[in-house]
């Protein structure tokens, strides 16, 4: 079990990324799901022990990762979001050489150790090949490989299919959800669907906040009937934004929608759209910012 307590951090030049979070979390997939600058990264650093926060504890299965980030490094998994690699180096080498640092000593375990981690991430049959010509798919795939040498019980992925084509995405997923299985696995990511279709248990987090937690099917369910599309001019969208929360505006076959939130139908060409966790979190952000405004 992961516990985070009360954790703050501010920048040196003023900025805030962590305001007092707290979060308990299980075996299975946990998705943080926030905008560009909320501080999911700033998070993920933390727990996998890159950085300090100012204050607030962690603590992972009996670890304190703050007094001894030796011993939670034994058990974690960390796919960053930028994740560079060595061009000239073949993907075995480098998990080779990864494994030796880790502490895999003899040379034959760790030659099948290596052979059966490639196969697991579908790389096996390039293992020769240099990373520096892996397509971003097979690289984010290499990343998780190097994330799993060990068996880590925490497992950290950050905005990890960014960029992925649908089918290495999907692939990526199922490899994801496998490790769910027997460890703690965080994903930071600003796709909504990522986290509707392979997490558990979730969180909105903006401006270094979590605003809300749970189960991303309970939590879109709250506004069930509450949404409603219309298909407008582009010209009207100000007007609409005065009158209603406009939770997005968004492009379908080349028309132009907005989904607004109201407590019932607004009529008026409005028609209830089935909830989902999409307009969920734009109304978690949505709520936010008119709070802040107030
Ligand atoms: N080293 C740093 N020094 C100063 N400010 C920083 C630093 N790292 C991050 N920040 C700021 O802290 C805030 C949170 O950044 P962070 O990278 O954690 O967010 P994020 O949710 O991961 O964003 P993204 O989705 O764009 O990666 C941002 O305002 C960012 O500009």
């Amino acid at each position: 079990m992961l516990t985070i307590k009360n954790l703050n951090k501010t920048y040196p030049n003023g900025t805030q990324a962590l305001n007092d979070v707290s979060l308990t979390l299980e075996n299975g997939m946990f998705g943080l799901l926030g905008p560009n600058g909320a501080g999911k990264s700033t998070l993920m650093r933390t727990i996998a022990t890159l950085q300090l926060a100012d204050s607030g504890s962690i603590e992972f299965d009996g670890i304190d990762i703050f007094k001894q980030p030796g011993e939670l490094r034994k058990v974690l998994g960390y796919l960053p979001q930028d994740f560079g690699v060595y061009p000239k180096v073949s993907a075995e080498m480098m998990l080779n050489h990864i494994a030796k640092v880790k502490g895999i000593n003899n040379k034959a375990e760790r030659k099948g150790y290596v052979a059966d981690l490639l196969e697991k991430v579908n790389l096996y049959k390039f293992r020769n090949r240099n990373l520096g010509d892996f397509s971003g798919g097979m690289r984010q795939r290499f990343g998780i490989a190097q994330a799993l040498l060990g068996n880590p019980k925490l497992i950290i992925v950050d905005e990890p299919t960014a960029g992925l084509d649908p089918l290495e995405r999907n692939r990526f997923h199922n490899l994801l959800s496998e490790l769910g299985e027997n460890a703690v696995v965080i994903l930071s990511t600003h796709i909504v669907d990522d986290v509707t279709n392979l997490c558990q248990k979730m969180a909105v987090f903006n401006e270094g906040k979590i605003l809300v937690q749970g189960n991303p099917q309970e939590l879109s369910d709250t506004l069930n009937e509450k949404v409603f599309r219309k298909h407008i001019d582009k010209s009207e969208l100000p007007a609409l934004e005065n009158e209603y929360t406009v939770l997005s505006n968004y492009l379908r076959g080349g028309k132009f929608y907005v989904n607004v939130y109201n407590e019932s139908n607004p009529g008026d060409g409005f028609e209830a759209v089935s909830n989902d966790l999409e307009d969920f979190y734009f109304y978690c952000i949505n709520k936010k910012e008119e709070e802040a405004a107030l």
